[in-house]
């Protein structure tokens, strides 16, 4: 019984140097769709950024929903078509992809604040904070799928002034004031980098990046920026995670200092990763800063 009662007073002080370091510092949390599936994981995940504003930092989450998107967009009679990892987005299916993206972004305000921290749910299209133009991938048309052209930080800075926690989710205004549809992780980066935040954290499906996918002792800890270049270049990032270490290291040249790809299916990996001296999943580096995997 003693033993058990140190051992929480241990991890308690082990957290310490961390919520000094991390105090009033911002961290984006990039939320995906197939690490919420589960309700249970949701609420851990949601109970993990709720603390981490309680003690100090400046969280703020970006979302995504692309497998709820998909449940929808077959329940309306269509086939949801991909390419190179992007959703192709007709007009339906941008309403579609609307409605869903607000409904869970509500949902995740509704957990937040049932945990008694305030939270504000936005899109791109809340205070200019997402401007978009037509998307072209590889010469083909997408619909409306949006890349980012411009960042207006703003609201979010306000919002976290006033002390609240921003949720956003991605959805964007191009020059006509048309909605488009953004990859979650073009907008998390996109977001980092204009908010200059310390840290961005993709919660994902897998246990971090892989040099041979899927075999599990090839897991790589640790890269610099420009080791993650090479590893891009090599070809061995496929599906999700191409586009996903190539946001990466625009994000962290753009000055956010540590990138991390976390498996959001392990519960309170985001805690796992910030307040102990382990370090879970992949930490992506600015290449003057390749310490130790866990700062
Ligand atoms: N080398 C690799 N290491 C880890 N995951 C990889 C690798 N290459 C491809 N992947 C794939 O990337 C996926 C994660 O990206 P993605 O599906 O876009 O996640 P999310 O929906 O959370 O944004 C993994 O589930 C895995 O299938
Ligand atoms: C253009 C595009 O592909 N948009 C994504 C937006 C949601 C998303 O990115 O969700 P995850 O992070 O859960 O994958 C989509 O429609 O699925």
């Amino acid at each position: 019984m003693e033993q058990e009662i140190m051992r929480k007073a241990e991890v308690l002080i082990e957290a310490l140097p961390y919520i000094q370091k991390f105090n009033r510092k911002i961290i984006v949390v990039k939320y995906g769709g197939s690490a919420m599936l589960d309700e249970q994981l949701k609420e851990n995940v949601i109970k993990d950024v709720v603390l981490l504003k309680l003690v100090g930092f400046k969280p703020i989450i970006v979302h995504g929903g692309g497998k709820d998107i998909s449940k929808w967009v077959s329940k309306a009679g269509m086939e949801p078509k991909f390419i190179n990892g992007l959703r192709v987005t007709d007009a339906p299916t941008m309403e579609i992809a609307e409605m869903v993206l607000n409904r869970v972004n509500k949902s995740l305000v509704q957990m937040v604040e049932k945990l008694g921290v305030h939270a504000v749910g936005i899109s791109g299209k809340d205070g200019g904070l997402l401007k978009v133009q037509k998307r072209i991938s590889g010469g083909k048309d997408l619909g409306f799928v949006g890349e980012i052209t411009e960042v207006n930080p703003k609201v979010i800075m306000d919002l976290l002034e006033k002390d609240f926690l921003p949720i956003i989710c991605p959805i964007g205004y191009d020059d006509n004031y048309d909605s488009y549809n953004i990859n979650a992780d073009d907008a998390a980066c996109a977001i980092a980098s204009a908010v200059h935040a310390e840290k961005l954290a993709f919660l994902t499906d897998t246990e971090g990046v892989f040099r041979v996918f899927e075999d599990k002792d090839s897991f790589i800890p640790t890269m610099t920026v420009t080791e993650a270049e090479e590893f891009v270049a090599s070809g061995a990032a496929t599906g999700g995670m191409l586009p996903k270490l190539t946001n990466c290291i625009q994000a962290l040249k753009d000055g956010v200092s540590r990138v991390h790809i976390l498996d959001g299916r392990i519960a309170h990996c985001l805690l796992l990763e910030i307040f102990t001296n382990r370090g879970i999943g992949t930490a992506i580096t600015s290449d003057h800063s390749a310490e130790e995997h866990h700062e």
